[in-house]
């Protein structure tokens, strides 16, 4: 009982009520988020494609902002934070691999009925998707040419990331802070010493060992990719004019911080 003799009010009927300002789908903006969502084809399965394109794209910008913020705890030297926020962008990258499994429940028959309206729209034109191999290490600037029809906030945003300092930039700040060379041919004496060491630098390792995860996850993701691809399209070339999927399978050789692969072979 309440204390002028009324039923208590639960607490879910309290929580939130104070101001009686936000809703839930004012909050979220659903109504904008929702209507976006729009088929160029009467095609059943082209609701599917957006729909996973854009949460893709969705889980792309959470991963930026956390690597983005991950980065930033390594010049600090707080790598405590920086391994936190690993442990949220490895479990992020595997939902972005399970996910794949969705977009398989369609069969190629039903992609087919949309699929020459998409080109020469790709996900070549991933803007995010390119900024996360950039912050991550992978600077290729040939890309920038791939976004010739992008808008130039667009443009800025890449040039920005080519630029500015790359999550293995940060992990030879935080080496460095610890008093550990980190020159081009210290490099490696430096990495073998960590791992040699966990007694002083168990830290330092650990954190390799999630920039290795981050690496090898995304890595899988270019493997389930290019799996999903040649089930959707066979040999077939993309719409965004590459090869298709001899092209993709170039790309998963491809490693974010290859020295801490050739580490390996040291140890
Ligand atoms: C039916 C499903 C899909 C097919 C058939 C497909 C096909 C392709 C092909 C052929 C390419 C090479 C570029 C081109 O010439 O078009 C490509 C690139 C790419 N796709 Fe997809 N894709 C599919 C789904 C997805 C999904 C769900 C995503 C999630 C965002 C995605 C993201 C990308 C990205 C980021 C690239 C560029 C990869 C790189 O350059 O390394 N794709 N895709
Ligand atoms: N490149 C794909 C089409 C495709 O998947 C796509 C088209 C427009 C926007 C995003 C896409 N996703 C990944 O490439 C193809 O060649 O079939």
């Amino acid at each position: 009982m309440g204390i002028d003799g009324d039923a208590p009010v639960p607490p879910h009927r309290r929580f939130g009520e104070e101001g009686g300002r936000l809703s839930y789908g004012g909050y979220l903006r659903l109504p904008e988020l929702l209507a976006q969502q729009q088929p160029q084809s009467d095609a059943p399965d082209e609701l599917l494609f957006i729909t996973i394109h854009q949460v893709y794209e969705l889980w792309f910008k959470l991963l930026l902002h956390e690597l983005e913020n991950a980065r930033e705890a390594m010049f600090a030297g707080e790598l405590w934070r920086a391994r936190q926020l690993f442990r949220r962008v490895h479990a992020v990258e595997r939902v972005l691999i399970g996910q794949v499994e969705v977009l398989e429940t369609m069969t190629p028959q039903d992609f087919l009925e949309f699929r020459s309206q998409l080109a020469p729209a790709s996900g070549f034109q991933s803007v995010q998707f390119r900024e996360l191999e950039f912050l991550s290490g992978l600077k290729d600037e040939h890309y920038l040419g791939t976004f010739r029809h992008a808008a130039d906030a667009e443009l800025a945003r890449l040039r920005r990331r080519l630029a500015e300092p790359t999550l293995w930039d940060a992990y030879l700040a935080a080496l460095s802070q610890r008093g550990l060379p980190v020159s081009d041919a210290e490099i490696m004496g430096t990495l073998l010493v960590v791992a040699r060491d966990r007694g002083s630098y168990d830290d330092l390792w650990q954190l390799a060992e999630d920039l290795l995860t981050h690496d090898e996850t995304a890595a899988l993701w270019r493997m389930r990719h290019v799996q999903m691809v040649e089930r959707q399209i066979g040999i077939k070339s993309g719409t965004g004019g590459s090869t298709g999927a001899p092209y993709l399978r170039e790309r998963t050789r491809l490693h974010y911080f290859p020295l801490l692969w050739e580490l390996r072979a040291w140890l």
